[in-house]
């Protein structure tokens, strides 16, 4: 399992060759598990070199085959109706790719982060904002990128426990928790390198690429 944003990417989002090569040295398929939309997923899966499978919106939505349905894994309408409120209570907030999202809101992180998880708080106890470092997805307790690895390791009859995941920020903690073991690329939050088992010296997609060879010696 693979996080995109931070870890393939450098902070501009632009893919690291070294990561994309790692991938496709592997002798086990890639899964991307990202806050990104499916359609994106996708995308990237296919030009990566990745598996068919994908977790997409943070949980929010997986799919597995290029051509399935994806399967929508939390009501969008909740956190429509959150979006609203912060909305009214934040003129500056800007939502992103709000046309493409089926379970979860995203936007640029322009917001009293705290003042913002207070008023979620009161109102719509069952959503939560998490900060990726690279925008704010308003989403549903319910579902996060471990749910969505349980089901994706179900629907390919594997087993959570024999994935591996390689992350950098708070929306991947619940993958290293459900996967057998968390890789943290170098510039990883604290709090995930504190819950990885290898942590790699380099930053970004070079830091993805040593984690990943890493892995592959111990395949
Ligand atoms: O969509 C984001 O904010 C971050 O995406 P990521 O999960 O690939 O890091
Ligand atoms: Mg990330």
């Amino acid at each position: 399992m693979a996080d995109i944003d931070g870890t393939l990417t450098d902070m501009r989002r632009q893919v690291s060759t070294d990561a994309i090569a790692a991938i496709r040295s592997l002798p086990v398929p890639v899964v991307l598990a990202s806050g990104n939309v499916i359609c994106f997923m996708r995308a990237a899966s296919k030009l990566i070199g990745a598996s068919e499978a994908m977790i997409a919106e943070t949980g929010g939505v997986i799919q597995v085959g290029y051509d399935a349905k994806p399967s929508v894994l939390a009501d969008i309408e909740e956190c429509r109706r959150a979006a609203a409120l912060l909305l009214k209570e934040f003129p500056g907030l800007e939502q992103l790719d709000a046309r493409y999202r089926m379970s979860e809101l995203a936007f640029r992180r322009n917001v009293d982060l705290e003042k913002a998880r207070a008023l979620l708080a009161k109102y719509y106890p069952d959503l939560e904002i998490i900060d990726t470092k690279f925008a704010l997805h308003l989403k549903h307790r319910s579902v996060n990128k471990g749910t969505g690895l349980v089901e994706v390791a179900r629907l390919m009859g594997l087993r959570p426990e024999e994935f591996a995941a390689v992350g950098d920020s708070a929306n991947d903690i619940h993958m290293f928790n459900a996967a057998g073991m968390g890789l943290a690329v170098g510039n990883a939050t604290p709090e995930i390198k504190e819950a990885a088992d290898y942590v790699a010296e380099r930053p970004y997609g070079e830091g993805a690429a040593e984690a990943l060879y890493w892995l592959a010696r111990r395949l």
